[in-house]
């Protein structure tokens, strides 16, 4: 018996004065310099200190109440954050004060890595232990990046973002980066590590073959960390630079790492990619992520659905499904280590 679905995200400020406290529970402990915080605190101040992530999050409930309501079933929908308020370890308590005994975890991550799914299985843990004794079963929802919905909500994404471009123009697919030493041990020992570039990979081969790209590159966002440590690479703006020099005079990015249209999508490619592309006299467009599109909410349903109703997984590629554990445990023994990061100085 389920009783509630809990949508699960990152969080982020909703004024100036949230800028700081939410930049510290991101990274605490993490290693993240001074200097890099300082910089991101700038990113979200030109906005008014204002993260796009948790309008976008309620607008995508919004839309996931009323998919459920058209398909008949009768789930609550809560929702908890990461790193800024709602905070999950309060949504979890409201949840126990409901009476809420077995719940679903949408995470708003559709990929498998330590930052992309066993941080959210953490979180789970975290809620859980500080509600205590009456704090509800938590079933987190599997990884999607393979899923049709998905896959097809980008592709029309990048088919609209190419209206504006002439037809010789790149795709370039980006994701967050992650430490080399974090993608490396993504995934369950067995499968050999790399769990969340490969999906990332298989995503983007997917979302080209459907729009017929007759070449297409996956390069990094977003970048944080001391500069000694290595981290996924290339990185866009880079990339965009390395392009130019190739003789490609159009480029057309798709932010496949993400399901919404947040900070560091906007900053990171409206702002500083989209600047080197102007700066070198080429076409840019970004395509759209899937939040605002209405099969996404499908797309929660669907993965409801298959909780609920035992409706068989639909998925493009012929990786194994990942990311459904119950109470925030790991996906398997070893799968996603965290990997120790350098003491601050
Ligand atoms: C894989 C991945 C996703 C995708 C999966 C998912 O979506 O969950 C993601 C999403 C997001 N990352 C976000 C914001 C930030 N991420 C940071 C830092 C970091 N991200 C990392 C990885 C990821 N991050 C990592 C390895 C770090 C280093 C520190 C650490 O190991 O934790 C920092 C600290 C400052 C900085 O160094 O940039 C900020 C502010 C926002 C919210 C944007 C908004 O406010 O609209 C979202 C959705
Ligand atoms: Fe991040």
């Amino acid at each position: 018996m389920t009783d509630a679905l809990l949508w699960l995200s990152f969080g982020g400020p909703e004024g100036p004065d949230e800028v700081r406290p939410f930049l510290e529970n991101v990274t605490r402990g993490r290693g993240v310099p001074p200097e890099r915080l300082d910089e991101v605190a700038e990113h979200y101040h030109h906005f008014g200190g204002v993260s796009p992530i948790n309008r976008l999050n309620r607008e995508a409930i919004d839309a996931v109440r009323a998919e459920l309501a058209a398909a008949g079933i009768d789930l609550p929908v809560y929702f908890g954050n990461r790193n800024w308020h709602p905070m999950v370890e309060d949504t979890v308590a409201e949840m126990a004060r409901d009476g809420v005994r077995t719940a679903l975890v949408f995470p708003t991550s559709a990929y498998g890595g330590y930052s992309a799914c066993r941080q959210y299985d953490e979180d789970i843990e975290r809620a859980r232990a500080a509600v205590g004794a009456d704090a509800p079963d938590l079933v987190k929802i599997r990884h999607f990046f393979d899923h049709p919905l998905f896959i097809t909500a980008f592709a029309d994404a990048v088919r609209e973002a190419a209206k504006d471009l002439p037809a010789d123009h790149r795709l370039v697919f980006t994701a967050h980066s992650v430490p080399v030493s974090a993608d490396k041990a993504a995934g369950p020992p067995e499968e050999g590590g790399h769990r969340y570039s490969r999906q990332i990979a298989e995503a983007a081969r997917l979302v080209a073959a459907e729009v017929g790209a007759p070449e297409h590159d996956v390069v990094w966002q977003s970048r944080s960390g001391p500069p000694q440590i290595p981290w996924l690479a290339p990185d866009i703006v880079d990339h965009v630079e390395a392009l130019h020099a190739d003789g490609v005079t159009a480029v057309l990015v798709c932010p496949i790492g993400f399901v919404s249209d947040h900070l560091e999508v906007v900053w990171d490619l409206d702002n500083e990619a989209k600047e080197k592309a102007e700066e070198l006299g080429m076409a840019f467009a970004r395509a759209t992520t899937p939040n605002g599109d209405p099969r996404f909410a499908q797309l929660v349903v669907e993965l409801v659905r298959e909780q609920l109703e035992g409706v068989p997984p639909r998925k493009l590629s012929t990786f194994a499904v990942g990311g459904c554990t119950r109470n925030g445990a790991p996906c398997a023994v070893g799968c996603c280590e965290p990997v120790r990061r350098p003491a601050r100085t």
